[in-house]
């Protein structure tokens, strides 16, 4: 992959992985000939009920680590068109996981992905299988997002 999309300003302020988003998840990832993975430790501002994972940015983990994984692979955007998740057991607030996502067939630009997030003993957490778009976009240039930019009045 061009490792400079991911320093393109354009990226920069996902909400999963932008380095430069101050309210984002700050994800980072390895990736692998046939996976991507990132390790998170969610923190207290990410809890639900007491002690544990909000569902809705347990989703973003899968989306992020499935949608990272074509986005290295590809060189290119890809939209999350339809995601399931299966949330089998709670992200306890302070234990780190292991998130992996894996392409398990496409259809022209249709992949199918499924991402899995697990404790760092292996046990199965939640799990998803998505459809990702590949979209023909080519990324734009990078350039310096302006004071306060995207930021409401
Ligand atoms: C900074 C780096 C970050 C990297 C990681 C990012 C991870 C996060 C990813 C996201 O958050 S993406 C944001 C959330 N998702 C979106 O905003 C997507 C919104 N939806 C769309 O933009 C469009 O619906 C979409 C691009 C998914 C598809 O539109 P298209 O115009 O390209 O396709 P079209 O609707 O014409 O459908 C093409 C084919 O796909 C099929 N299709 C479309 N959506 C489908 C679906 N959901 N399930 C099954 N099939 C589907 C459709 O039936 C059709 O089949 P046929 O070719 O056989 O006719």
């Amino acid at each position: 992959m061009d490792k400079s999309l991911l320093n393109n300003n354009e990226y920069s302020w996902c909400f999963a992985c932008g380095k430069d988003n101050p309210s984002g998840l700050h994800m980072r990832f390895e990736i692998d000939d046939d996976k991507c993975t990132a390790y998170f430790t969610p923190r207290r501002e990410h809890q639900s009920y007491p002690g544990r994972m909000h569902g809705g940015l347990v989703a973003v983990l899968l989306d992020e680590v499935t949608g990272n994984y074509l986005f290295a692979k590809e060189g290119k955007p890809s939209y999350t068109a339809k995601i399931e998740i299966r949330y089998r057991q709670p992200l306890a607030i302070g234990e780190e996981v292991v998130c992996t996502g894996r392409e398990l067939k496409r259809k022209g630009r249709m992949v199918e992905m499924q991402g899995t997030i697990c404790k760092k003993d292996g046990t199965l957490l939640a799990e998803c299988l998505s459809k990702m778009m590949i979209v023909d976009e080519t990324p734009q240039p990078s350039r310096k997002l302006a004071a306060g930019e995207g930021e409401e009045e």
